[in-house]
């Protein structure tokens, strides 16, 4: 687990600069990607990613997750665009750029043969960095590796592995950092403990960026949620907003006994009955001043329908993505 300690001063930002609206760490702007299949993988993407922030991009298999992050990290060239990380343009000034940033892949790529120590610590001077040992001691200590130093990389359990590509990422001290499914195929516990450890990274100043494929995921850790498909960002908005504007609220009534069809004098409510003809539902604008249901409920005593229960549910992050990257019929 991250403890509450900074972890180091040049990595960790303060509180005060988290808080502030500041100006982006990372604008992504008018960025297309044809790979040389013929295929455009990404098009015009502008993006900007605040300091400090969880950011969840989500997307369908195929939508451009993967190359966006990619071209960010300097990974893939983009055929148009520019993308500026903490000030800097990837291409043009990649070292300074992408010291700034921390990647863990989808797939795990370290040696194997490699303890963890070596791993973390050579991963590091990769970067031109100076050693400094207190700061990779707090790294692992913070990821529960401090125990596993010295054991090669096979030996660690498959969730371990993945705290040592954090671990890697990490050492250099980024300032962002991109997690790329960061949660796939792993176990409902390892999951929870991977959410935890990268809310304490962001309290302590890293900016996140994940893709996941878990809508449960981003609804439960990200401030901000972007979604692409086929290349194209559709939308970018705070969760909060994003659940508010495009949320709807469903109200189902459980009736007394089944009814042959919807009384004509309720018409006006839309409402789906049931395949067992039990339950009336109704789709509501929450946000709207008037919802309807104070009349509805007047309508169904008047039409004789009789109800026994009452439940009202909110649709969810995965109803609403679902309803974004749906084909039009
Ligand atoms: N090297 C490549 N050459 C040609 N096409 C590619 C290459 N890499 C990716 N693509 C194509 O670009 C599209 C976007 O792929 P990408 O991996 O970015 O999607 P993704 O959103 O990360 O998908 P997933 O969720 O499945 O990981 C896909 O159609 C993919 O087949």
């Amino acid at each position: 687990m991250l403890g509450a300690r900074p972890l180091h001063a040049s990595l960790y930002l303060t509180r005060a600069f988290q808080g502030a609206r500041v100006a982006p760490i990372i604008t992504v702007s008018g960025l297309n990607k044809t790979y040389a299949t013929g295929f455009t993988a990404l098009k015009n993407v502008d993006l900007e990613i605040r300091a400090g922030e969880i950011f969840a991009l989500l997307g369908p298999n195929g939508a451009g997750k993967t190359t966006l992050i990619g071209i960010i990290c300097g990974l893939v060239n983009a055929s148009r665009g520019q993308v500026i990380a903490d000030g800097h343009d990837i291409k043009k000034e990649f070292r300074a750029a992408r010291a700034k940033i921390g990647l863990v892949p989808q797939e795990l790529n370290t040696d194997a043969f490699e303890t963890v120590w070596a791993t973390v610590n050579f991963s590091r001077g990769l970067f031109g960095k100076a050693p400094d040992k207190a700061y990779l001691e707090q790294v692992l200590k913070d990821l529960s590796l401090w125990d596993k130093r010295n054991e090669k990389i096979m030996a660690l359990s498959g969730g371990m592995k993945r705290r040592v590509m954090i671990a890697k990422a990490l050492s250099h001290e980024p300032r962002i950092l991109f997690l790329d499914e960061p949660t796939a195929g792993v176990d409902v516990e390892l999951r929870r403990s991977m959410w935890e450890m990268v809310r304490r990274l962001r309290e302590n100043g890293v900016t996140i960026v994940l893709t996941t494929h878990y809508i449960e995921e981003a609804e439960l850790m990200a401030d901000r949620i972007g979604v692409i498909n086929k290349g194209e960002i559709i939308l970018v908005e705070d969760k909060a907003a994003l659940m508010e504007k495009l949320g709807k609220k469903q109200l189902s009534v459980r009736l007394q006994a089944p009814i042959d069809s919807v009384p004509e004098a309720l018409a006006p409510y839309r409402l789906e009955l049931s395949d067992d003809r039990s339950e009336l539902v109704y789709s509501f604008d929450a946000q709207h001043e008037n919802t309807g249901i104070a009349g509805l409920m007047r309508q169904l005593a008047a039409s004789g329908v009789d109800f026994k229960d009452l439940q009202t549910r909110e649709s969810s992050l995965e109803d609403i993505f679902v309803s974004l990257v749906r084909e039009p019929s």
